[in-house]
This record gives C-alpha cells, structure tokens and sequence, in this order.
C-alpha cells in the first residue's frame, strides 16, 4: 500500500445486498472490519478496502468512481452501488460513519 495511502479508517460492519432475496449479507459473517479509503498517489485513484477485524481477510475492495451516490440512509449506515452489486456499511457509531463520510466526499470532490 506504499503508493497508496489510507485518508481514513473507521470500524463497520460491510454488508452487500443480496437482490435475489431481498436482504442484506453481511460480508464479514457479522464482524466489524477496519474499513479505509486509500488514495493512489499517483494515479489520483481512490478505493475501499475493509478488512475483518478478526483475521484480517479482505470483507470489501471496491473503486470509488467519479459520480458514485454516496446514500447516507441512517446516522450509522450508509450505502453506494456499483453495476455489480449495493455496499452497505454498518458503522459502530455516529462518529465513526461521519468521519468516513467526509472523506468519501472529499475523495468524489478530487475525481
Ligand atoms: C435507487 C437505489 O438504489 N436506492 C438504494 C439506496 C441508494 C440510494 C442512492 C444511492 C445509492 C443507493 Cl444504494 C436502495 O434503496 N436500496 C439499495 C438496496 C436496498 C435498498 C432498497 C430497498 C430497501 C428499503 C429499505 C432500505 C434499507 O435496506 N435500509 C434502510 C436503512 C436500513 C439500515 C440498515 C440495514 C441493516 C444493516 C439491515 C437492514 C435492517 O435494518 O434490517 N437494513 C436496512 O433495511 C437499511 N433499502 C435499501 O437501501
């Protein structure tokens, strides 16, 4: 990750929306993952990387693209979808999910 760099973590809970059944799946089986956006210094890129609490498996990696509806549904969750599926995240606290959100609008001001 030396050329990319993390601008912020928070701890969360990643689900992905399973359309098929109408529900959310929690993509870490119900832990709480150390979720960061890293920036890619060079080609100004940005990502969402989580990774489960418990053994550092990778729960989430997606691209932030340029005009990515980033949904504050609740205080603590907070979704965005790509062409292949919807992200949620869970966030332990109000704090944690206002401090992601600011630095993924911060990210979308840069792309
Ligand atoms: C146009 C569009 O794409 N719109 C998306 C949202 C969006 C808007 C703009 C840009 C991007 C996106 Cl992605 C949408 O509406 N989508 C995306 C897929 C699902 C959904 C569709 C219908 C349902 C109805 C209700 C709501 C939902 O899912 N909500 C509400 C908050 C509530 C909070 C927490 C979680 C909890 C972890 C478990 C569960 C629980 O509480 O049991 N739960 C929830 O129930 C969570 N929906 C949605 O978000």
């Amino acid at each position: 990750m030396s050329v990319e760099k993390s601008i912020c973590q928070a701890y969360a809970s990643v689900m992905l929306y399973d359309d098929n059944h109408k529900k959310w799946v929690s993509s870490g089986n119900q832990g709480m993952s150390r979720v960061h956006i890293y920036q890619h210094s060079v080609n100004q890129t940005f990502r969402v990387v989580g990774r489960l609490s418990t053994d550092q498996s990778v729960v989430i990696n997606c691209s932030i693209v340029k005009g990515l509806k980033y949904n504050q549904a609740t205080a603590t969750f907070h979704q965005w979808r790509d062409s292949r599926q919807v992200y949620g995240l869970n966030f332990q606290s109000v704090e944690e999910a206002e401090s992601f959100a600011s630095a993924m609008m911060q990210a979308l001001d840069l792309l």
